[in-house]
């Protein structure tokens, strides 16, 4: 095994190093070198374990938690990223002169944006759905992960996927697709990992001990594989030069804006909701301590949720080359997804019943309690944005933006923070977090942040779509487009005021962490199998 492990590590460095000398690009060059060190690094360590006599497997009996401690560990870091490049051009916005002459072109807002978008989503969102899947996963199954090691080839696989895919925007490659810039390489070498992933995760299933699956499994499953095919079909292209970065799609003219925009809604249907409902599912019962409150209900909405998004993409395409029919149909399926996203939200908000005196005390129920509130609020706001005649005045707006940011910052970064919490305890071997009252400033300071967040962006973006179609009593147009740039300017300073607040609260969080962490040490934790056999 060493062996082949090595011929192919050998392999990538040589081909990687030849891509370091002929590369066409900066950006290709710079991942190739990457690429390189790291092999040769892994190849170092092969290298050196060929004559060890192999470290005796881990127990059967233990749930492999080593991998989820790293990825609270990666979430945490890569969630202050994020927002930190979201806080900055949210303030390029404002005060164009950040975008400073002297760091062109590799920190202008068009590329930091991606940055930004594929930090907050992959790497921070990412890491938290991984790390939380890996952690329900084992504890609804009663057994350990499946696959040994290959757990952490997921993990620091997709690191590496979040640096290739972060430098790459810096340094200007891009396929000039809403989240999913990466180019070819980088997609393929996701592509390895994600099927790693499902691998990883679908073996503990069938592995299981349980009779059941549990809800939750249901949703990061589908979460998962819809994720791998939509990944796999939106990035259909072929490279100009096996060393270089530039690809050229596959489709082209509308269907490639339609297989786009069913790539990413889809990314909003199943990244962030159905791998967000598996976290619900499992974590806030738990908070709780009471069971879900309609199996039934999960159910139902499960596969209506999983029927209905994959068909409401064109929502995004109103007014464009697409026809019209598609546009309605997109639209259709929009409106009727309403139903099975508060299906969710109920089922979630009603696990509370008999326990919502919680609410008083326990301030990580509360962040679950109004990350479910905002999930219910975007879920409502978007089927009435996919309206025809509503989309022709928010979209291209602020509107859009804000709408974003409700979902994004309420519903997917409450309820990580909230699993956080509830996580890092549990893991390092404390009873609960270093400090209570600094999870109530972090409530306090992102809620806050969030609603200025959303009512600016209300604001500037209404204003801009009525501004941009007010006409005069001869027909013409009454703004120029400059004009409402310069009036949107005191709602972009209040917009980055709420995301200096909910960034203020993250660092808090990676405090209130890091305090847990140096006071605990990392447990194993046994699976039900020990006390089986130690009851025989
Ligand atoms: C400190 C918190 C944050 C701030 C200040 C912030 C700021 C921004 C800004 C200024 C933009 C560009 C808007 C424009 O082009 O007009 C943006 C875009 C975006 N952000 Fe954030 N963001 C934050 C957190 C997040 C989080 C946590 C997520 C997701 C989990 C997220 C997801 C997105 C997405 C998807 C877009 C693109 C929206 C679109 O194209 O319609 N952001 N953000
Ligand atoms: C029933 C649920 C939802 C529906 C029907 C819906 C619908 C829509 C619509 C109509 C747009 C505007 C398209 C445009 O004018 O360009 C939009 C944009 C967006 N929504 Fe939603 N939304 C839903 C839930 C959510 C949630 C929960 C999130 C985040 C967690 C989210 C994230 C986004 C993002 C990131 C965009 C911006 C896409 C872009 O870059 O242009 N949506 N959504
Ligand atoms: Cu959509």
């Amino acid at each position: 095994m060493n062996y082949v492990k090595l011929t192919l590590l050998g392999c990538v460095t040589l081909i990687a190093a030849l891509g370091a000398n002929w590369a066409h690009d900066l950006s290709y060059q710079v991942h190739a070198f990457l690429i390189m060190l790291v092999s040769a690094y892994l190849f170092l360590q092969v290298l050196r374990q060929t004559d060890e006599v192999a470290s005796p497997a881990a127990p059967m009996d233990e749930y492999s938690d080593g991998v989820i401690r790293a990825g609270v560990i990666a979430t945490a870091f890569w969630g202050i990223a994020g927002f930190l490049v979201g806080t900055f051009i949210a303030f390029q916005l404002a005060f164009p002169v950040l975008n400073f002459e002297w760091a062109q072109p590799f920190a202008n807002f068009g590329r930091l944006r991606p940055l930004h978008t594929s930090a907050v989503i992959f790497a921070f969102g990412g890491n938290a759905l991984i790390c939380t899947s890996f952690y329900v996963v084992q504890r609804t199954s009663g057994v350990r992960l499946w696959g040994g090691k290959t757990a952490w080839f997921v993990f620091w696989g997709y690191q590496l996927f979040i640096v290739l895919a972060a430098t790459g925007y810096l340094l200007g490659s891009t396929q000039s697709k809403e989240y999913a810039e990466p180019e070819w390489y980088v997609d393929i070498w996701l592509t390895i990992v994600w099927l790693a992933y499902l691998a990883v995760f679908l073996g503990t299933i069938v592995r299981r001990r349980e009779k059941h699956i549990y809800v939750a499994n249901w949703f990061y499953l589908a979460f998962i594989i819809t994720v791998a095919m939509l990944h796999v079909v939106n990035n259909l292209s072929i490279p100009v030069s096996f060393w270089g970065s530039k690809s050229v799609q596959v489709f082209a003219g509308v269907q490639d804006a339609m297989t786009q925009w069913w790539y990413g809604h889809n990314a909003v249907g199943f990244f962030l909701t159905a791998g967000f409902l598996g976290m619900m599912y499992y974590f806030v019962p738990k908070q709780a301590e009471r069971p879900v409150y309609s199996y039934k209900l999960s159910i139902i909405h499960f596969w209506a949720l999983i029927f209905l998004y994959i068909w409401a993409g064109p929502h995004h395409l109103h007014y464009t080359a697409l026809p019209d029919w598609a546009a309605t149909l997109g639209m259709v399926f929009s409106i009727v997804l309403w139903m099975p996203s508060w299906g969710g939200m109920i089922n979630g908000l009603m696990t509370l019943q008999g326990a919502w005196d919680k609410l008083r005390t326990d301030p990580i129920m509360r962040m679950f309690v109004l990350s479910l509130g905002f999930y219910g609020m975007s879920t409502f706001e978007g089927p009435m944005m996919s309206i025809r005649a509503v989309n022709s005045l928010s979209h291209y707006t602020d509107w859009t933006i804000g709408h974003v940011h409700s979902g994004a910052l309420g519903w997917n970064g409450m309820i990580t923070f909230a699993c956080l919490y509830f996580l890092t305890p549990r893991l390092w071997g404390q009873k609960e977090m270093h400090s209570m009252r600094a999870i109530s400033w972090h409530f306090w300071l992102a809620t806050l942040g969030i609603v200025l967040y959303a009512s600016s962006m209300w604001v500037s973006g209404i204003m801009e779509g009525l501004m941009w179609r007010e006409v005069d009593d001869q027909g013409f147009l009454v703004n120029a487009f400059a004009d409402t740039v310069s009036a949107k300017f005191p709602m972009y300073v209040v917009r980055g005021l709420g995301g200096v607040m909910f960034l203020s609260g993250a660092l808090i969080m990676v405090w209130n962490i890091w305090m847990t962490i140096r006071a605990g040490k990392p447990v194993t934790t046994a699976t039900p199998a020990r006390y089986a056999v130690a009851a025989e």
